[in-house]
């Protein structure tokens, strides 16, 4: 077979090639079915081969109830019904009450994922072993299946770009598609979206506490499988980390890598002294040597220090040693100490042993004399907040009229959704500081507003008045009928775009406990909208 040929062609939009056994020409086609051969017009004889990206495989990446869903809709017509799906997080993660705090608690997640979506979106469709899978289920006909062999995301997807700051409520992806597609879509959507967006938080909460420090993601080791490695150092990039130990991270998303060398090494060698001589003799310009394998103040750093010198006479620098164990903030003025009274003030120190946020910043607090820090367990596992609650929810749908705002009304208030379709602004002030999250119907312009009235969502009694504000809408399209419109930023982009986004809120709603409420408000028209979908199904409920 010509390769050349196959190489011409989309595989997002063809799965099959048909080679005509008359005149040999290929056919490309969307389904397996026969048609007469476009170059000789013969229907009969055809080889049928499969022809897709084998290396995607995300159409059965879904919950069974996706695909029964999919399937009753199917029964009934109603697959194609044109539908709007918001996608946001109720409570941030990570946030801890502190002392007798008994109010609202604030937060913020850093939104990540847009990248691994944006291929799952492109990606998707049902190859021939999903749908043998399917039909051995029995539960679904074969005209369902066949159906589904053609299916392919068609819709429009609005999104935040990766690195975002979004707060609780707030739609972070908005989709516009047959209801069947938006189905299909919801549980890898929110896997990746979920587990990307909460380590990039954790991550960015983090680069708060380090203030501008050097830090390492090493968490490999203890990631949740392979792919949350790589995706968790990705991550942690954008949100500031200068390296990861990852190299698969480094290979695939260009993330700068970096290593120090394990206890393994110290052990292998007849002493401590010939281990940190081997390993600075190799990397003479970027060693640094683990110091408490032994004993980290009666021979970790003294060996150390003799290695250091010995570089110096050479005409080198050692780089760094790393405490791994024990009293950080007592070992790393000690070794500073002892350092500079040999004259190596240049040798950085390095510290890891379960870090983050919260023991960053009471080493510092302690005066360890840290330079860079090592961060692995707990930042890759989301150790204190394993579990980011987005949800991907209608909002409206389509009827032969025009679009109807739907609505879910729960026990618990918080979780009442805002109904319709909707745009978010963030609300700048002249020195460009984010004064106010606001959420209205679509057809609501608000250019030439001059005041908004920043609302509560449930307190009457809090509001703001923002006035003299640029307006920026905050979700961009990236799917339009289907086909992306969206460059993807380089990594470099979007660590740069999350940071500019974190210099942007006053410090009160990022800090790390307690942190302030940042206002999100809804229109006016959007909350008579609620209220009036609220009453009427109440009214409806009660008169069932
Ligand atoms: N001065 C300090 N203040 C607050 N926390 C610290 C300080 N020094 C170390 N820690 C933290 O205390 C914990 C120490 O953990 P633990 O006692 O289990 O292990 P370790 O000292 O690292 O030894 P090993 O890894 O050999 O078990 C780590 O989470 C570390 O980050
Ligand atoms: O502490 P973390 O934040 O997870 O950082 C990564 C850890 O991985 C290595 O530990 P290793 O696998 O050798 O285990 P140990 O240090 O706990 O003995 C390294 O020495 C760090 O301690
Ligand atoms: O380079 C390191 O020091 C490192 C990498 C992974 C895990 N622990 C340490």
């Amino acid at each position: 077979m010509n390769r050349t040929i196959f190489d011409a062609i989309d595989p997002k939009v063809y799965r099959f090639v048909h080679i005509c056994n008359s005149c040999k020409q290929p056919n490309f086609r969307i389904s397996d079915q026969v048609n007469p051969c476009s170059a000789c017009g013969q229907t009969a004889d055809f080889e049928i081969l499969p022809f897709f990206d084998p290396s995607r495989d995300y159409g059965l990446d879904v919950d069974e109830y996706a695909i029964n869903m999919m399937y009753a809709l199917y029964k009934k017509g109603l697959h194609q019904t044109p539908v709007v799906f918001d996608d946001f997080y109720r409570k941030a993660p990570f946030v801890k009450p502190v002392g007798d705090h008994t109010g609202e608690l604030g937060g913020y997640v850093a939104f990540c994922g847009l990248h691994q979506l944006i291929d799952i979106v492109e990606n998707l469709y049902f190859n021939e072993s999903d749908i043998e899978y399917l039909r051995s289920k029995q539960l679904y006909d074969e005209e369902f299946l066949a159906e589904l062999r053609s299916l392919r995301f068609t819709g429009q997807l609005y999104a935040m770009e990766e690195g975002q700051i979004v707060f609780p409520n707030t739609p972070y992806i908005r989709i516009v598609a047959p209801i069947m597609e938006c189905v299909w879509i919801e549980a890898q959507l929110l896997n990746t979206v979920n587990s990307e967006s909460l380590l990039m938080t954790k991550a960015s909460r983090i680069m708060t506490a380090a203030e501008g420090q050097t830090v390492i993601e090493m968490g490999k080791r203890r990631a949740q499988g392979r792919d949350a490695s790589v995706q968790g150092a990705r991550a942690a990039y954008i949100a500031g980390f200068d390296y990861s130990s990852n190299m698969k991270a480094g290979k695939q998303y260009g993330v700068p890598t970096t290593g120090t060398h394990a206890h393994l090494f110290v052990q292998f060698f007849p002493n401590e002294l010939e281990a940190f001589l081997a390993f600075a003799e190799v990397f003479p310009a970027k060693s640094i040597l683990l110091v408490d394998t032994f004993d980290v103040l009666g021979s970790g750093i003294p060996n150390a220090i003799k290695v250091g010198k010995i570089m110096q006479e050479r005409g080198h620098k050692l780089s760094g040693i790393r405490l791994d164990s024990g009293d950080l903030a007592f070992f790393s003025k000690r070794a500073r100490k002892m350092l500079d009274n040999a004259g190596l003030h240049d040798v950085k120190i390095a510290a890891s042993s379960d870090l983050d946020e919260y023991t960053i910043t009471s080493l510092k607090y302690q005066g360890a004399k840290i330079d860079i820090w090592g961060i692995g367990t707990k930042y890759i596992t989301a150790y204190d907040s394993p579990a980011l609650g987005g949800v991907h929810k209608i909002v409206a749908r389509k009827t032969e009229k025009d679009w109807m705002a739907l609505i879910k009304i729960s026990e618990n208030i918080d979780k009442i959704l805002n109904p319709g379709i909707k745009k978010v602004y963030r609300l700048y002030d002249q020195d460009g500081m984010a004064k106010g999250d606001y959420i209205c119907l679509e057809h609501e312009e608000i250019g030439h507003v001059k005041e908004i009235v920043l609302k509560h969502p449930t307190n009457p009694l809090k509001s703001k008045r923002v006035v003299n504000f640029r307006a920026v809408p905050l979700l961009v399209p990236i799917f339009e009928h289907g086909k992306r419109v969206y460059k993807t930023p380089t990594l470099e982009q979007s660590r740069r775009f999350h940071l500019a986004q974190k210099n942007t809120f006053w410090e009160e709603y990022l800090r790390l406990d307690n942190p302030e409420v940042y206002p999100v408000s809804l229109s006016d028209e959007l909350k008579e909208l609620k209220e009036k979908l609220i009453h009427e199904k109440r009214q409806f409920a009660l008169m069932e």
